[in-house]
């Protein structure tokens, strides 16, 4: 659907070059969502505005729909541009023109005859929630309904892909919540392939399919959120997804010698089974919870726990095997000398 195949951007600032994207290659699939984050200055907004174009690449590829759109003239790009909408943080509408002017304004510019502007626009409104709000101006809405005026929008001309640059960043959680399920929905009935730029990782976690890290110009890591958030490779993806939960740090003033301290992980049903409790009755050990984190992934539930694991050296193997089979993934055996520094410094 979309494949960027070498793309470098390069900028000339006060006669020296800035590199903001290197030789990224990327696969979007049909209808899938995907997310690029990374942090600030990472090269995440010029590599989402390199797939329409806006930026055009310095060196590179980009095809969409089997058209390598660095090859178009002026006048073939503006119009399978019409095939890519794009969202932004501060929304970009239209303030001396109402809500149904500016979903209305692309179905303008590709010269829409009037009732079948009137009917898409009608349609739009209804699909995000804003009918009624046809001769409102931007000003008289909140952030997230001037948000939904842009998805209407950019939806107008019937894209199949839709840019998504920061487009919940200005908004509060629950508007937030409220504009990624209308996205969701969005994927899902209209078969729209997404892809977002984010610092949000509730973004993430909520609505992608797959995720590609970025950092200095480069994805330095891809794959599915699962993946890459469960067991990420990369200093960075581990930065951006580690647990949010908190070492109790009286809890592990307790430890005995022989400690294990394990990270381990576990998704779906499995995280509402006793299994960790059995496993430690089975093996004679016992276990305390350092940290945790239970969450969802498109509404997949996961655990990423750290555990302080008690027991001779052979029913602790003896618990790591059978904690493998029961489906959890040990991601870490942190032993005595090898404990992250916050734990050891509470020991
Ligand atoms: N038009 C430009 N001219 C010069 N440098 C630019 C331009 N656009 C971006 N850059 C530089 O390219 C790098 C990547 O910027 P970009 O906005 O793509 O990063 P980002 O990951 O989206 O960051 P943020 O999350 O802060 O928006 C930055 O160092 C930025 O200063």
């Amino acid at each position: 659907m979309i494949k960027l195949s070498g793309v470098s951007k390069t900028y000339r600032q006060k006669g020296n070059l800035a590199t903001a994207v290197n030789d990224v290659s990327l696969h979007v699939k049909h209808q899938e969502v995907f997310g690029i984050v990374g942090y600030s200055g990472a090269g995440k907004s010029t590599l989402l505005r390199c797939i329409n174009l806006l930026e055009r690449p310095t060196t590179g590829s980009v095809v969409v729909d089997g058209t390598d759109l660095t090859k178009l003239s002026k006048r073939e790009l503006n119009l399978t541009r019409r095939k890519i909408g794009m969202i932004f943080q501060h929304f970009h509408l239209l303030s001396s023109a109402t809500v149904a002017e500016n979903v209305a304004f692309p179905l303008r510019l590709a010269r829409t005859p009037a009732a079948e502007t009137k009917r898409r626009v009608a349609e739009m409104l209804d699909l995000v929630g804003l009918t009624g709000y046809e001769g409102k101006y931007p000003s008289q809405l909140s952030g997230g309904q001037k948000q939904r005026v842009a998805i209407a929008r950019a939806l107008a001309a019937k894209p199949s892909i839709l840019l998504c640059d920061e487009a919940t960043s200005a908004l509060d959680p629950e508007t937030t919540q409220s504009i990624l399920a209308l996205l969701k929905d969005i994927n899902r009935q209209l078969g729209l392939t997404i892809v977002m730029v984010t610092h949000q990782m509730e973004v993430v976690r909520e609505i992608c399919d797959r995720v590609a890290v970025m950092a200095d110009g480069e994805i330095v890591e891809s794959g599915s959120v699962i993946d890459v958030l469960l067991t990420p490779s990369h200093e960075v993806s581990r930065r951006l997804f580690q647990a949010h939960g908190k070492t109790d740090p009286t809890a592990s003033t307790t430890q005995k010698d022989g400690t294990h301290i394990l990270e381990v992980t576990c998704t779906g049903a499995l995280v509402h089974e006793p299994v960790l409790a059995e496993v430690a009755q089975e093996t004679a050990c016992t276990f305390s919870i350092l940290r945790g984190t239970v969450d969802t992934i498109k509404s997949v539930p996961y655990g990423q726990l750290t555990l302080a694991w008690h027991g001779t050296p052979q029913a602790v193997r003896r618990s790591i095997g059978l904690l493998s089979e029961r489906g959890y993934a040990i991601t870490n055996d942190l032993t005595e000398t090898n404990r992250p520094a916050e734990v050891t410094a509470s020991c």
